[in-house]
């Protein structure tokens, strides 16, 4: 499917029955994919200030999550079944003087070093690691896909002008020419990825049709994406963007289905817990994909909102016409030694068979 900027703002303001059509396009039954995981938040130092963010803190204590406790988690994943370890990071935390001190007394030389080491001992207990650290260079990519399953990065939305407002003022790392290198480059060194849109953070409806336009061409020259989060921003009380409205249900509807129209090879990926209410609404709209949804941990980026447990979510899905299925946090068609490490491979292949069918 071509569509032009002009036709997919078109799509993104219809509503009534060219509403219905554009979910009756996208809307395909068949399977909903979700990852068991535990949430690994490995430091909450970062550089940048988004207004939307409840995760960063100015002095994190501890710094960073030491390895015996990290571990600890992996294993007590393992044991109830989850096959993903997320681990995730404030952006460029070495910044921080008493972040390096704790690394350098832990014998790492920065914070990539200790999320190889970590993703490594991960593998070694049998979790396969998503790593989400903020924006990274070319080299460091290529040492962490050594030891991940997969890597994310959101691109949030294409628009450099959010960088003069609430939302990225203050976040240098949300710059949209630093975001989509480092998804290009995850496309260089065939990494499988995790992007998205973060949706109703101050971006006009024509930003949205450029930000999926932008990630429609990266995949169309690198071919890495996996999933592509539709994220609704929550207004949450105490940030600085506690007043600036959530974006409806409705527009929501429009943007997943026409992610889905643009991107027929890509998952569609809305979170269960920021949808409590509404979710399965999404699947008819096309979303096909949970995410990673844990029976141990919460969602330390969105606290406040529990994941459904996998029955109901089995149930919600159900209810909608279509199947859960488990997946793992690397998609089957990027299972193979072009896109993957042969550490990862072979965890997969001695751990997980039953995925590779
Ligand atoms: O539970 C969450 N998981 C988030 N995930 C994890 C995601 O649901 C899974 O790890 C992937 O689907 C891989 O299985 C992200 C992963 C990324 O690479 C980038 C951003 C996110 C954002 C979230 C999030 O806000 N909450
Ligand atoms: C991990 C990802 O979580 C998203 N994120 C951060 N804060 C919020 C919020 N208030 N509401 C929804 N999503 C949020 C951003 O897109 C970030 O990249
Ligand atoms: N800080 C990183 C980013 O915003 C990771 C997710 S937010 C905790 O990209
Ligand atoms: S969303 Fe990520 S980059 Fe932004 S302040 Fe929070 S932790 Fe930092």
């Amino acid at each position: 499917m071509v569509l032009g900027k002009e036709e997919i703002l078109e799509l993104l303001l219809v509503d009534g029955p060219e509403l219905l059509d554009l979910m009756k396009r996208v809307c395909e039954p068949g399977e909903v994919t979700y990852s068991r995981n535990v949430f690994i938040p490995l430091t909450r130092a970062c550089r940048n200030r988004c207004g939307y963010c409840t995760f960063r803190s100015d002095s994190p204590d501890p710094p960073i999550i030491p390895p015996g406790d990290v571990l600890r988690e992996v294993r007590r994943a393992r044991d109830v079944g989850c096959t993903e370890a997320l681990f995730t990071f404030g952006e460029n935390a070495h910044e921080f003087p008493e972040v390096m001190e704790k690394l350098e007394e832990l014998g790492f030389s920065d914070m990539v070093d200790y999320a190889h080491h970590l993703c490594s001992a991960t593998l070694d207990h049998g979790l396969l690691p998503h790593t989400n650290m903020g924006v990274l260079g070319y080299r460091d990519l290529r040492r962490l896909r050594e030891v991940n399953a997969s890597m994310g990065l959101m691109l949030e939305s294409a628009s450099p002008r959010l960088m003069e407002e609430e939302a990225h003022r203050e976040s240098p790392g949300k710059d949209p020419a630093l975001r989509i290198k480092m998804i290009e480059d995850a496309g260089r060194l065939r990494i499988p990825f995790t992007t998205g849109i973060l949706v109703g953070i101050g971006e006009t409806v024509e930003e949205r049709a450029e930000s999926l336009l932008e990630l429609r061409r990266i995949q169309d020259r690198y071919g890495h994406l996996q999933e592509i989060i539709i994220q609704n921003f929550r207004a949450k009380p105490g940030i600085p963007m506690e007043r600036h409205p959530e974006p409806s249900l409705l527009e929501m509807v429009r943007m997943v289905a026409v992610a889905k129209l643009l991107f027929p090879d890509v998952s569609i990926q809305v979170p269960p817990n920021l949808n409590r209410e509404t979710g399965e609404v999404f699947l008819l709209a096309g979303a096909d994909d949970w995410g990673g949804v844990s029976p141990l941990s919460r969602d330390y980026v969105n606290p406040e909102a529990p994941w459904p447990e996998i029955d109901e979510l089995r149930r919600l899905t159900e209810s909608a016409g279509f199947t859960l299925k488990e997946r793992l946090p690397v998609y089957r068609k990027f299972i193979n030694p072009d896109f993957l490490s042969p550490k990862v491979i072979e965890t997969i292949e001695r751990l997980y068979p039953e995925f590779l069918v």
